[in-house]
């Protein structure tokens, strides 16, 4: 969504739509990612000596060099991008004038996705050990993490949205100034919306994660090397889904299970960080009063 353009900047389906755009861009970022050995050492503080003094991991070596790049031609004035690393320089470019779209607001969630990404997601994508691809596996960690921050911190936007609806705005701002984060999150929550994307996130998993032939059919290697007798013994036919399974570029249950227990959750705990947080210094429309 190009957020310079301000005529239905804030239409929920708009940024649902970007939503589900990056549902791609994260599924191929983590296929990219799975190519490499887990390479536990880039992850891990003080395996190197760096020449800006880092003590951190040379993944948050290689981060913070590539941020810094990005500052200076302005990324991080954008309203949908995040850093994880501090500190960053000024822009060396003008700033441009993006529509106040958002309330201003400091959330910032990268921490956590850091500390997600690491336990709970590369684990699972990766095959153990090490392959010397450091560089390679350190600059597909980084789109992976841009992704799903980009995708996270769009909860803004979408918060914005829903409280900017006038049949919801009154009850908005009463759980606000209660404080009712629970309600907040009941109110925000759309489970239709939730189980189509996860529905819809395994058939692109299944998809993507798969070789299509020059004729378009949708293999995956083991179904080019298995013999082809349509009476395999029950035993086979499991060995066979089993590699299927495993020749697959990423396994769509990863997919599924890393959006259903982190990537909604997080969105969600983003829109109720800002809207906890849409009233200061804002002043109350009469017709919105309670
Ligand atoms: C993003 C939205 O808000 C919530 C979060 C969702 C998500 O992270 O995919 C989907 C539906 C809602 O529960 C939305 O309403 O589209």
């Amino acid at each position: 969504m190009n957020l310079l353009n301000k005529d239905d900047a804030l239409s929920l389906a708009r940024l649902r739509d970007v939503l589900i755009r990056l549902e791609d861009t994260i599924i191929f970022a983590l296929i990219e990612r799975a190519q490499f050995a887990l390479n536990d050492c880039t992850y891990q503080p003080g395996v190197y000596k760096y020449d800006n003094g880092s003590q951190g991991s040379f993944l948050e070596y290689f981060l913070h060099e590539m941020e810094k790049v990005h500052a200076r031609v302005r990324r991080y004035t954008s309203p949908d991008e995040y850093p994880f690393t501090s500190p960053l320089p000024e822009p060396m470019l003008p700033t441009l004038d993006f529509p106040p779209t958002l309330h201003p607001n400091k959330i910032n969630v990268n921490k956590d996705i850091m500390e997600r990404y690491l336990q709970d997601i590369v684990p699972k994508i990766c095959a153990p050990g090490d392959d010397l691809n450091y560089g390679s596996s350190a600059t597909r960690d980084t789109e992976c993490l841009q992704a799903l921050s980009k995708r996270i911190h769009y909860g803004k936007f979408i918060a914005e949205s829903k409280f900017m609806d006038p049949t919801q705005q009154k009850t908005y701002i009463r759980l606000i100034q209660n404080k009712d984060r629970d309600a907040i999150m009941e109110l925000l929550t759309n489970r239709t919306v939730e189980a189509a994307l996860l529905r819809r996130l395994r058939r692109k998993a299944l998809i993507y994660g798969s070789d299509i032939t020059e004729t378009g059919e949708i293999v995956t290697k083991e179904d080019q090397e298995t013999p082809t007798t349509s009476t395999a013994a029950n035993g086979d036919k499991q060995q066979h889904q089993q590699q299927e399974q495993s020749s697959r570029k990423i396994q769509a249950d990863v997919v599924v299970d890393l959006y259903e227990r982190f990537v909604i959750p997080l969105t969600k705990e983003v829109e109720v960080e800002y809207l906890l947080q849409r009233l200061d210094g804002w002043q109350i429309p009469e017709e919105s009063k309670n």
